[in-house]
Protein backbone atom coordinates (compact mmCIF):
# COMPACT_ATOMS: atom_id res chain seq x y z
CA UNK A 1 0.00 0.00 0.00
CA UNK A 2 1.20 3.57 -0.61
CA UNK A 3 1.60 4.74 2.82
CA UNK A 4 2.00 8.84 1.90
CA UNK A 5 -0.90 8.40 -0.56
CA UNK A 6 -3.19 6.90 1.77
CA UNK A 7 -2.77 9.07 5.27
CA UNK A 8 -2.94 12.31 2.77
CA UNK A 9 -6.54 10.99 2.01
CA UNK A 10 -7.45 9.69 5.31
CA UNK A 11 -6.71 13.45 6.21
CA UNK A 12 -8.83 15.03 3.43
CA UNK A 13 -11.34 12.91 4.11
CA UNK A 14 -11.19 14.13 8.23
CA UNK A 15 -11.07 17.79 7.21
CA UNK A 16 -13.95 17.39 5.03
CA UNK A 17 -16.32 15.51 7.47
CA UNK A 18 -15.14 16.61 10.46
CA UNK A 19 -14.05 20.22 9.76
CA UNK A 20 -10.80 20.20 11.69
CA UNK A 21 -7.79 22.49 11.58
CA UNK A 22 -5.43 21.12 8.49
CA UNK A 23 -2.47 20.87 10.81
CA UNK A 24 -3.66 19.35 14.01
CA UNK A 25 -5.63 16.85 11.52
CA UNK A 26 -2.32 16.19 9.34
CA UNK A 27 -0.02 15.49 12.44
CA UNK A 28 -2.75 13.49 13.73
CA UNK A 29 -2.78 11.30 10.75
CA UNK A 30 1.41 11.13 9.94
CA UNK A 31 1.20 9.74 13.38
CA UNK A 32 -1.18 7.16 13.00
CA UNK A 33 0.56 6.34 9.31
CA UNK A 34 4.14 6.07 11.03
CA UNK A 35 5.33 7.23 7.63
CA UNK A 36 9.32 7.72 7.18
CA UNK A 37 10.14 11.23 6.67
CA UNK A 38 10.17 11.17 2.68
CA UNK A 39 6.42 9.86 2.98
CA UNK A 40 5.65 12.30 5.48
CA UNK A 41 6.66 14.89 3.00
CA UNK A 42 4.98 13.53 -0.33
CA UNK A 43 1.55 13.49 2.19
CA UNK A 44 1.77 16.83 3.32
CA UNK A 45 2.60 18.25 -0.24
CA UNK A 46 -0.56 16.40 -1.69
CA UNK A 47 -3.11 17.32 1.50
CA UNK A 48 -1.95 21.20 1.52
CA UNK A 49 -1.67 21.26 -2.43
CA UNK A 50 -5.40 19.84 -2.62
CA UNK A 51 -6.74 21.78 0.10
CA UNK A 52 -5.19 25.37 -1.16
CA UNK A 53 -5.96 24.86 -4.89
CA UNK A 54 -9.54 22.49 -4.62
CA UNK A 55 -11.72 25.06 -6.89
CA UNK A 56 -9.12 25.20 -9.46
CA UNK A 57 -8.48 21.34 -9.62
CA UNK A 58 -13.05 20.77 -9.09
CA UNK A 59 -12.68 22.93 -12.41
CA UNK A 60 -10.36 21.41 -14.13
CA UNK A 61 -12.10 17.71 -13.07
CA UNK A 62 -15.43 19.33 -13.94
CA UNK A 63 -14.23 19.99 -17.72
CA UNK A 64 -13.78 15.70 -18.12
CA UNK A 65 -16.50 14.46 -15.86
CA UNK A 66 -19.91 13.81 -17.64
CA UNK A 67 -20.77 13.39 -13.89
CA UNK A 68 -21.46 16.18 -11.69
CA UNK A 69 -18.89 16.88 -8.99
CA UNK A 70 -21.80 17.32 -6.57
CA UNK A 71 -22.64 13.84 -7.02
CA UNK A 72 -19.21 11.93 -6.52
CA UNK A 73 -18.63 10.18 -3.03
CA UNK A 74 -16.52 12.67 -0.67
CA UNK A 75 -13.78 9.83 -1.43
CA UNK A 76 -13.77 9.76 -5.14
CA UNK A 77 -13.82 12.96 -5.57
CA UNK A 78 -10.70 13.46 -3.25
CA UNK A 79 -8.93 10.98 -5.01
CA UNK A 80 -9.54 12.53 -8.16
CA UNK A 81 -8.26 16.24 -6.64
CA UNK A 82 -4.82 14.32 -5.71
CA UNK A 83 -4.66 12.28 -8.74
CA UNK A 84 -5.36 15.79 -10.26
CA UNK A 85 -3.10 18.37 -8.02
CA UNK A 86 0.49 15.67 -8.91
CA UNK A 87 -0.24 15.51 -12.43
CA UNK A 88 -0.83 19.35 -12.50
CA UNK A 89 1.13 20.44 -9.78
CA UNK A 90 3.56 18.28 -8.86
CA UNK A 91 6.54 17.75 -11.26
CA UNK A 92 8.47 15.03 -10.06
CA UNK A 93 5.76 12.74 -9.43
CA UNK A 94 5.12 10.76 -12.75
CA UNK A 95 1.89 11.04 -14.31
CA UNK A 96 1.55 7.87 -15.50
CA UNK A 97 2.25 6.91 -11.76
CA UNK A 98 -0.02 9.43 -10.13
CA UNK A 99 -2.86 8.16 -12.51
CA UNK A 100 -1.70 4.19 -11.32
CA UNK A 101 -1.50 5.23 -7.47
CA UNK A 102 -5.29 7.05 -7.86
CA UNK A 103 -6.52 3.75 -8.89
CA UNK A 104 -4.85 2.01 -6.82
CA UNK A 105 -6.28 4.20 -4.05
CA UNK A 106 -9.60 3.65 -4.81
CA UNK A 107 -9.88 0.25 -4.84
CA UNK A 108 -8.00 0.25 -1.26
CA UNK A 109 -10.79 3.12 -0.50
CA UNK A 110 -13.99 1.60 -0.95
CA UNK A 111 -14.29 2.69 -4.56
CA UNK A 112 -13.37 -0.16 -7.12
CA UNK A 113 -16.43 0.66 -9.05
CA UNK A 114 -15.33 4.16 -9.50
CA UNK A 115 -11.52 2.91 -10.53
CA UNK A 116 -12.02 2.90 -13.92
CA UNK A 117 -14.01 6.28 -13.78
CA UNK A 118 -11.35 8.17 -11.90
CA UNK A 119 -8.37 6.30 -14.34
CA UNK A 120 -10.58 8.06 -17.31
CA UNK A 121 -10.84 11.81 -15.77
CA UNK A 122 -7.38 11.43 -15.30
CA UNK A 123 -6.06 9.86 -18.34
CA UNK A 124 -7.87 13.06 -20.03
CA UNK A 125 -6.73 15.59 -18.42
CA UNK A 126 -3.00 14.41 -18.89
CA UNK A 127 -4.01 14.52 -22.51
CA UNK A 128 -5.12 17.70 -22.58
CA UNK A 129 -3.28 19.05 -20.35
CA UNK A 130 -1.74 21.48 -22.92
CA UNK A 131 -4.89 22.71 -24.12
CA UNK A 132 -6.40 23.73 -20.42
CA UNK A 133 -7.75 27.07 -20.21
CA UNK A 134 -8.57 29.26 -17.21
CA UNK A 135 -12.14 30.73 -17.74
CA UNK A 136 -11.67 34.26 -19.52
CA UNK A 137 -11.13 37.12 -17.11
CA UNK A 138 -13.02 39.74 -19.49
CA UNK A 139 -16.25 37.85 -19.20
CA UNK A 140 -16.52 37.48 -15.77
CA UNK A 141 -13.68 38.78 -13.70
CA UNK A 142 -14.83 37.24 -10.18
CA UNK A 143 -15.56 33.53 -11.26
CA UNK A 144 -12.21 33.81 -13.58
CA UNK A 145 -10.10 35.20 -10.34
CA UNK A 146 -12.08 32.37 -8.07
CA UNK A 147 -10.95 29.43 -10.16
CA UNK A 148 -7.33 30.84 -10.47
CA UNK A 149 -6.93 31.48 -6.88
CA UNK A 150 -9.02 28.75 -5.71
CA UNK A 151 -11.04 31.32 -3.47
CA UNK A 152 -14.51 31.80 -3.35
CA UNK A 153 -16.08 34.39 -4.85
CA UNK A 154 -17.95 36.66 -1.75
CA UNK A 155 -14.03 36.18 0.06
CA UNK A 156 -12.79 38.20 -2.98
CA UNK A 157 -15.70 40.54 -3.01
CA UNK A 158 -15.26 40.86 0.39
CA UNK A 159 -11.79 42.02 0.25
CA UNK A 160 -12.00 43.90 -2.88
CA UNK A 161 -14.62 45.53 -1.64
CA UNK A 162 -12.52 46.34 1.77
CA UNK A 163 -8.65 47.01 0.57
CA UNK A 164 -9.14 47.36 -3.53
CA UNK A 165 -8.02 45.25 -6.38
CA UNK A 166 -4.35 45.70 -6.17
CA UNK A 167 -4.64 44.87 -2.67
CA UNK A 168 -7.21 41.66 -3.19
CA UNK A 169 -4.81 40.45 -6.29
CA UNK A 170 -1.37 40.13 -3.85
CA UNK A 171 -4.04 38.55 -0.57
CA UNK A 172 -4.90 35.64 -3.27
CA UNK A 173 -1.36 35.54 -4.65
CA UNK A 174 0.20 35.10 -0.80
CA UNK A 175 -2.08 32.36 0.47
CA UNK A 176 0.09 29.93 -2.10
CA UNK A 177 3.35 31.44 -0.86
CA UNK A 178 5.38 29.08 1.95
CA UNK A 179 4.45 30.67 5.46
CA UNK A 180 7.63 31.92 7.49
CA UNK A 181 8.30 30.39 10.49
CA UNK A 182 9.35 32.91 13.85
CA UNK A 183 10.22 31.96 17.33
CA UNK A 184 9.85 34.45 20.49
CA UNK A 185 13.22 34.07 22.64
CA UNK A 186 12.69 33.06 26.34
CA UNK A 187 14.23 36.19 26.97
CA UNK A 188 14.23 34.44 31.07
CA UNK A 189 16.28 31.79 29.97
CA UNK A 190 18.50 32.77 27.54
CA UNK A 191 19.89 35.94 24.99
CA UNK A 192 18.52 36.06 21.83
CA UNK A 193 22.63 35.91 20.70
CA UNK A 194 22.67 32.69 22.29
CA UNK A 195 19.73 31.22 21.03
CA UNK A 196 20.77 31.50 17.79
CA UNK A 197 24.08 30.48 18.04
CA UNK A 198 22.07 27.00 19.93
CA UNK A 199 19.62 26.52 17.49
CA UNK A 200 21.99 26.92 14.78
CA UNK A 201 24.15 24.45 16.15
CA UNK A 202 21.18 21.83 16.53
CA UNK A 203 20.83 22.47 12.88
CA UNK A 204 18.01 25.11 12.59
CA UNK A 205 18.83 28.31 10.87
CA UNK A 206 17.93 31.06 12.96
CA UNK A 207 17.70 34.82 11.99
CA UNK A 208 17.44 37.87 14.24
CA UNK A 209 14.06 40.33 12.93
CA UNK A 210 16.52 43.37 13.42
CA UNK A 211 13.01 45.66 14.09
CA UNK A 212 11.37 43.61 16.76
CA UNK A 213 13.05 42.88 20.08
CA UNK A 214 13.68 38.67 20.88
CA UNK A 215 12.09 37.64 17.26
CA UNK A 216 13.78 35.19 15.25
CA UNK A 217 12.83 33.86 11.77
CA UNK A 218 13.34 29.65 11.67
CA UNK A 219 14.41 28.15 8.47
CA UNK A 220 15.21 24.84 7.65
CA UNK A 221 13.05 23.47 11.10
CA UNK A 222 12.50 20.51 10.88
CA UNK A 223 10.87 18.33 13.93
CA UNK A 224 11.57 21.70 15.51
CA UNK A 225 9.60 20.16 18.90
CA UNK A 226 11.81 17.23 19.47
CA UNK A 227 15.17 19.90 19.24
CA UNK A 228 16.65 20.49 22.70
CA UNK A 229 16.11 24.41 22.77
CA UNK A 230 12.64 23.63 22.52
CA UNK A 231 12.57 21.18 25.52
CA UNK A 232 14.42 23.57 27.53
CA UNK A 233 11.60 26.13 27.31
CA UNK A 234 14.22 28.12 24.91
CA UNK A 235 11.59 29.56 22.59
CA UNK A 236 8.28 29.65 21.55
CA UNK A 237 6.82 29.57 18.12
CA UNK A 238 4.83 33.04 16.70
CA UNK A 239 4.41 34.85 13.56
CA UNK A 240 5.36 38.46 13.99
CA UNK A 241 1.73 39.87 13.83
CA UNK A 242 1.49 38.00 17.54
CA UNK A 243 4.79 39.70 19.01
CA UNK A 244 4.48 42.69 17.33
CA UNK A 245 0.76 43.03 19.46
CA UNK A 246 2.58 42.34 22.38
CA UNK A 247 4.93 44.48 21.69
CA UNK A 248 2.83 47.65 21.75
CA UNK A 249 1.05 46.52 24.53
CA UNK A 250 4.03 46.91 26.22
CA UNK A 251 3.47 44.61 29.04
CA UNK A 252 6.23 45.82 31.82
CA UNK A 253 7.41 44.09 34.99
CA UNK A 254 5.22 43.80 38.73
CA UNK A 255 1.94 44.96 36.14
CA UNK A 256 -1.35 43.26 36.74
CA UNK A 257 -2.71 41.76 32.86
CA UNK A 258 -5.38 39.81 31.64
CA UNK A 259 -5.41 37.92 28.77
CA UNK A 260 -9.20 37.02 28.07
CA UNK A 261 -8.96 34.35 25.56
CA UNK A 262 -5.28 32.79 25.89
CA UNK A 263 -5.28 29.26 24.31
CA UNK A 264 -3.18 27.91 23.25
CA UNK A 265 -0.94 31.19 25.02
CA UNK A 266 1.02 32.08 22.84
CA UNK A 267 0.50 36.11 23.66
CA UNK A 268 0.34 35.03 27.34
CA UNK A 269 3.67 33.44 26.93
CA UNK A 270 5.46 36.73 25.30
CA UNK A 271 3.75 39.20 27.61
CA UNK A 272 5.12 37.16 30.79
CA UNK A 273 8.74 36.74 29.00
CA UNK A 274 8.25 40.98 28.83
CA UNK A 275 7.72 41.53 32.02
CA UNK A 276 10.67 39.14 33.10
CA UNK A 277 8.08 36.70 34.64
CA UNK A 278 7.27 39.31 37.73
CA UNK A 279 4.06 40.69 38.44
CA UNK A 280 0.60 39.18 38.20
CA UNK A 281 -0.59 38.27 34.48
CA UNK A 282 -4.03 35.65 34.60
CA UNK A 283 -4.73 33.91 30.88
CA UNK A 284 -8.35 32.83 30.66
CA UNK A 285 -9.86 30.60 28.05
CA UNK A 286 -13.30 29.23 28.13
CA UNK A 287 -12.21 25.58 27.30
CA UNK A 288 -10.49 23.54 29.77
CA UNK A 289 -8.80 21.74 27.72
CA UNK A 290 -7.45 25.06 25.85
CA UNK A 291 -6.80 26.33 29.41
CA UNK A 292 -4.44 22.94 29.95
CA UNK A 293 -2.43 23.94 26.78
CA UNK A 294 -1.54 27.44 28.53
CA UNK A 295 -0.62 25.31 31.61
CA UNK A 296 1.70 23.05 29.85
CA UNK A 297 3.29 25.84 27.90
CA UNK A 298 3.83 27.87 30.73
CA UNK A 299 5.43 25.19 32.51
CA UNK A 300 8.21 24.36 29.23
CA UNK A 301 8.61 27.78 29.17
CA UNK A 302 9.40 28.38 32.87
CA UNK A 303 7.02 31.27 33.35
CA UNK A 304 5.72 31.01 37.14
CA UNK A 305 3.63 34.67 36.67
CA UNK A 306 0.56 32.95 34.52
CA UNK A 307 -2.39 31.54 36.45
CA UNK A 308 -4.79 29.71 33.87
CA UNK A 309 -8.07 29.40 34.59
CA UNK A 310 -11.15 28.80 32.50
CA UNK A 311 -13.80 31.64 32.30
CA UNK A 312 -16.35 32.75 29.53
CA UNK A 313 -15.50 36.51 28.82
CA UNK A 314 -18.85 36.98 26.96
CA UNK A 315 -20.88 35.51 30.12
CA UNK A 316 -18.48 36.92 32.95
CA UNK A 317 -20.19 38.47 35.57
CA UNK A 318 -17.39 38.08 37.93
CA UNK A 319 -15.70 40.30 40.15
CA UNK A 320 -11.95 39.85 39.35
CA UNK A 321 -9.67 43.25 40.27
CA UNK A 322 -9.04 45.63 37.62
CA UNK A 323 -5.80 45.22 35.33
CA UNK A 324 -3.28 47.58 33.96
CA UNK A 325 -3.54 45.81 30.55
CA UNK A 326 -6.55 43.80 29.36
CA UNK A 327 -5.91 41.92 25.89
CA UNK A 328 -8.93 40.87 24.13
CA UNK A 329 -7.17 38.39 21.26
CA UNK A 330 -10.69 36.91 20.22
CA UNK A 331 -12.16 34.04 18.45
CA UNK A 332 -12.30 34.93 14.84
CA UNK A 333 -12.86 33.89 11.02
CA UNK A 334 -9.16 33.59 10.57
CA UNK A 335 -8.81 34.78 7.22
CA UNK A 336 -5.52 36.41 7.79
CA UNK A 337 -4.19 32.68 8.30
CA UNK A 338 -5.45 30.77 5.24
CA UNK A 339 -1.69 30.70 3.62
CA UNK A 340 -1.02 28.27 6.92
CA UNK A 341 -4.84 26.35 7.18
CA UNK A 342 -6.35 27.13 3.77
CA UNK A 343 -9.36 25.20 4.63
CA UNK A 344 -10.42 28.23 6.53
CA UNK A 345 -11.26 30.05 3.30
CA UNK A 346 -14.23 27.42 2.36
CA UNK A 347 -15.98 28.35 5.24
CA UNK A 348 -19.27 29.76 4.32
CA UNK A 349 -20.37 33.47 5.09
CA UNK A 350 -22.62 32.27 7.58
CA UNK A 351 -20.58 31.00 9.41
CA UNK A 352 -18.57 34.40 10.62
CA UNK A 353 -21.88 36.60 10.36
CA UNK A 354 -22.23 36.17 14.11
CA UNK A 355 -18.79 36.68 14.92
CA UNK A 356 -18.84 40.61 15.01
CA UNK A 357 -21.55 40.62 17.87
CA UNK A 358 -19.56 38.01 20.34
CA UNK A 359 -16.65 39.81 19.46
CA UNK A 360 -18.23 42.82 20.81
CA UNK A 361 -19.47 41.66 23.53
CA UNK A 362 -15.94 40.10 24.64
CA UNK A 363 -15.05 43.68 24.33
CA UNK A 364 -17.16 45.81 26.05
CA UNK A 365 -17.19 42.98 29.08
CA UNK A 366 -13.69 42.82 29.25
CA UNK A 367 -13.48 46.31 29.40
CA UNK A 368 -14.81 46.55 32.83
CA UNK A 369 -11.62 44.74 34.15
CA UNK A 370 -8.87 47.66 32.93
CA UNK A 371 -8.16 50.10 35.28
CA UNK A 372 -8.21 53.82 35.04
CA UNK A 373 -5.81 55.23 32.80
CA UNK A 374 -5.46 51.55 32.23
CA UNK A 375 -4.69 50.36 28.34
CA UNK A 376 -7.31 47.98 26.32
CA UNK A 377 -6.06 45.95 23.11
CA UNK A 378 -8.65 44.44 20.75
CA UNK A 379 -6.94 42.08 18.28
CA UNK A 380 -8.03 39.15 15.55
CA UNK A 381 -6.11 37.16 12.50
CA UNK A 382 -8.50 38.52 10.10
CA UNK A 383 -9.33 40.17 7.37
CA UNK A 384 -12.42 41.23 7.78
CA UNK A 385 -13.23 45.15 8.31
CA UNK A 386 -16.54 43.66 10.11
CA UNK A 387 -14.83 41.80 13.13
CA UNK A 388 -11.95 44.48 12.78
CA UNK A 389 -12.21 48.06 12.34
CA UNK A 390 -15.93 48.17 13.08
CA UNK A 391 -16.21 46.26 16.35
CA UNK A 392 -13.41 48.86 17.37
CA UNK A 393 -15.28 51.75 16.33
CA UNK A 394 -18.36 50.42 17.50
CA UNK A 395 -16.56 49.87 21.28
CA UNK A 396 -15.71 53.79 21.12
CA UNK A 397 -19.21 54.88 19.95
CA UNK A 398 -20.89 53.40 23.16
CA UNK A 399 -18.22 52.68 25.55
CA UNK A 400 -17.48 56.69 26.58
CA UNK A 401 -15.33 56.06 29.55
CA UNK A 402 -12.70 54.86 26.52
CA UNK A 403 -10.84 56.64 24.29
CA UNK A 404 -8.63 55.74 21.42
CA UNK A 405 -4.63 55.11 22.11
CA UNK A 406 -2.74 55.81 19.04
CA UNK A 407 -0.42 52.95 18.22
CA UNK A 408 3.46 54.01 18.75
CA UNK A 409 4.72 52.03 14.97
CA UNK A 410 8.04 50.59 14.45
CA UNK A 411 9.30 52.47 11.88
CA UNK A 412 9.17 49.72 9.59
CA UNK A 413 5.55 48.79 9.86
CA UNK A 414 3.74 51.13 7.39
CA UNK A 415 0.14 51.59 7.26
CA UNK A 416 -1.95 49.66 4.24
CA UNK A 417 -5.85 50.35 4.88
CA UNK A 418 -6.31 53.90 3.80
CA UNK A 419 -7.61 56.49 6.25
CA UNK A 420 -7.06 53.59 9.18
CA UNK A 421 -7.47 55.68 12.52
CA UNK A 422 -4.32 55.82 14.79
CA UNK A 423 -4.97 53.20 17.42
CA UNK A 424 -5.43 50.78 14.91
CA UNK A 425 -3.50 48.68 12.82
CA UNK A 426 -4.23 46.05 9.54
CA UNK A 427 -1.19 43.65 8.95
CA UNK A 428 -1.38 41.96 5.76
CA UNK A 429 1.19 39.08 4.35
CA UNK A 430 2.70 40.44 1.55
CA UNK A 431 3.06 43.87 2.75
CA UNK A 432 4.27 42.83 6.06
CA UNK A 433 5.97 39.56 5.86
CA UNK A 434 3.76 38.18 8.74
CA UNK A 435 -0.26 36.63 9.15
CA UNK A 436 -2.91 38.39 8.36
CA UNK A 437 -3.70 40.44 11.20
CA UNK A 438 -5.64 43.54 13.14
CA UNK A 439 -5.04 44.99 16.32
CA UNK A 440 -6.62 48.34 18.15
CA UNK A 441 -5.98 49.81 21.46
CA UNK A 442 -8.13 51.75 23.78
CA UNK A 443 -7.16 53.44 27.02
CA UNK A 444 -10.04 54.29 30.34
CA UNK A 445 -10.40 57.82 30.83
CA UNK A 446 -9.47 59.41 34.27
CA UNK A 447 -13.52 58.98 35.67
CA UNK A 448 -13.98 63.13 35.26
CA UNK A 449 -13.34 62.73 31.47
CA UNK A 450 -15.50 60.26 30.83
C1 LIG B 1 -7.53 33.71 18.62
S1 LIG B 1 -7.60 32.45 19.78
C2 LIG B 1 -6.49 33.07 21.01
C3 LIG B 1 -5.05 32.87 20.68
C4 LIG B 1 -4.14 33.21 21.84
N1 LIG B 1 -4.38 34.53 22.35
C5 LIG B 1 -2.69 33.07 21.48
O1 LIG B 1 -2.01 34.09 21.21
O2 LIG B 1 -2.20 31.94 21.48
C6 LIG B 1 -9.12 32.72 20.54
C7 LIG B 1 -9.33 31.87 21.77
O3 LIG B 1 -10.56 32.31 22.36
C8 LIG B 1 -11.17 31.21 22.97
N2 LIG B 1 -12.57 31.58 23.19
C9 LIG B 1 -13.61 31.48 22.33
N3 LIG B 1 -14.73 31.98 22.90
C10 LIG B 1 -14.38 32.40 24.14
C11 LIG B 1 -15.08 33.00 25.20
N4 LIG B 1 -16.39 33.26 25.12
N5 LIG B 1 -14.41 33.28 26.34
C12 LIG B 1 -13.08 33.01 26.45
N6 LIG B 1 -12.38 32.43 25.48
C13 LIG B 1 -13.00 32.14 24.33
C14 LIG B 1 -10.92 30.07 22.02
O4 LIG B 1 -10.99 28.85 22.69
C15 LIG B 1 -9.51 30.39 21.52
O5 LIG B 1 -8.57 29.68 22.25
Amino acid sequence: MDNARAAALAALLHVDVNEGYSNIVLDKTLISFSLDPRDKALASAIFYGVLERRITLDYYISRFSKMPLKKLSPQVLEILRMGAYQILYLEKIPKSAAVNESVILAKENNAVKASGFINAILRSLIRNMDNLQMPDEGKDPKIALSIRYSCPEWLISLWQKSYGLDCTLHLLESAFSKPPVFARTNNICISEENLIEKLNAEGVKAVPITWLNQAVELQQIGAISQSESYREGLFHIQDLSSQLCCFLLQPLPGQRIIDVCSAPGGKTFTMAEMMENKGELLAFDKYKGKVNLIRQGAQRLKLTVISAAVRDASAAEDDLASADKVLCDVPCSGLGIIRRKPEIKYKLPSAIDSLPDLQYLILCKSSKLVKTNGTLFYSTCTLNPNENGKVAERFLRNNHDFEPLPLNLPDQICRIVEGEPENQLTLMPHVHGTDGFFIAAFRRKQEWMS
